[in-house]
C-alpha cells in the first residue's frame, strides 16, 4: 500500500510561550496548526477519502450506523431514530455525529494508504508530542488516539467531561478542518462553567487545534439546518500509556 506523504506542523509555533495562556483555563485555541499544505491536504482527505458511518449515542446504548448500502436506515427509520436520541437525550447524555475511527484501524495494522494515516503518525510523531509536552508544560504525554469526525445539520454532542476509567486522557484535542463556519451554524466547541454558563466558546476555524485539560466540561452545540457544509475535526485524547 503506498504511503502518503507526511503531514507537517507549521515550523513558526511557539508552545512554550503560550502555556501560561494555557494554564490560565486549562485550554487554549491554537490557530494555523499544520501547514497550510498539510490543512488542505487533510480537507480533502476528509471530503473525499474517509470512509464514514453514523454514530448516535443515549446514556450507555450505542449504535453505529451505515450510511449507505443495504444496511443505512430508510429516510422514515432516520427521522424515527432522531426522534428516539431527542426523546432520551432530555433526560442525560447524547450525541449524533458520523466517524471514523482512525486509531482503530490503524492499531488493527489495517493500513490502506490513506492521508488520515498519515495524520495518525503526525499525532503520534515527537514534533506534535513535544508540542503537547511544551505547551502544558507536562512531561506524561506518550501518545494519542484519533477519529475523524463529521457533524452535519441535525448532530451535536450534549455536555461531558470526557473522563473514562482506565483510558488515561490526559488531555483533549480537536483539529478543526472546516473551510469556512459561522458561529450561528452551530457545532460550537463549548467549555461549560459549574453554574452551567458557557464560560467560553470555539467556532470550528479552519486548521485550528482546541486543546484541553481532561476533565473539563464540554459540549458540540446543535448544528443548525441551515449550516452550509459540514463540520469536519480530527479529534482524540493525548495519553499515557499509563
Ligand atoms: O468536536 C469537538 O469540538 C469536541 C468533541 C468532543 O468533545 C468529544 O468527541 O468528546
Ligand atoms: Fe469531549
Amino acid at each position: 500500500m503506498p504511503q502518503q506523504a507526511p503531514l507537517s506542523l507549521d515550523p513558526g509555533l511557539t508552545p512554550k510561550a503560550w502555556r501560561e495562556a494555557f494554564a490560565a483555563n486549562g485550554r487554549l485555541h491554537v490557530p494555523g496548526i499544520l501547514t497550510a499544505d498539510s490543512a488542505a491536504r487533510l480537507h480533502a482527505a476528509l471530503t473525499i477519502d474517509t470512509p464514514w458511518s453514523g454514530v448516535v449515542g443515549v446514556g450507555t446504548k450505542l449504535w453505529n450506523l451505515p450510511l449507505d448500502g443495504p444496511g443505512a436506515l430508510s429516510a422514515a427509520d432516520d427521522a424515527a431514530l432522531d426522534r428516539q436520541v431527542a426523546e432520551e437525550t432530555r433526560a442525560g447524555f447524547g450525541f449524533r455525529f458520523d466517524n471514523f475511527r482512525v486509531s482503530d484501524e490503524v492499531e488493527a495494522g489495517r493500513r490502506e494508504g490513506r492521508l488520515l494515516e498519515a495524520a495518525y503518525d503526525l499525532l503520534n510523531g515527537e514534533a506534535f508530542l513535544d508540542f503537547v509536552r511544551d505547551l502544558t508544560g507536562d512531561p506524561r504525554p506518550e501518545y494519542c488516539d484519533c477519529q475523524a469526525t463529521r457533524y452535519r445539520p441535525g448532530h451535536f454532542l450534549t455536555e461531558h467531561d470526557d473522563h473514562a476509567d482506565g483510558k488515561n486522557r490526559l488531555y483533549a484535542y480537536v483539529l478543526n478542518l472546516t473551510p469556512q463556519w459561522r458561529g450561528d451554524w452551530g457545532g460550537l466547541l463549548l467549555f461549560l462553567d459549574g453554574d452551567g454558563h458557557v464560560s467560553e466558546g470555539y467556532t470550528p476555524s479552519f486548521n485550528a487545534l482546541n486543546i484541553f485539560r481532561v476533565p473539563q466540561k464540554h459540549a458540540v452545540s446543535y448544528v443548525t439546518p441551515h449550516a452550509a457544509g459540514p463540520r469536519l475535526s480530527l479529534t482524540g485524547w493525548i495519553r499515557t500509556r499509563g
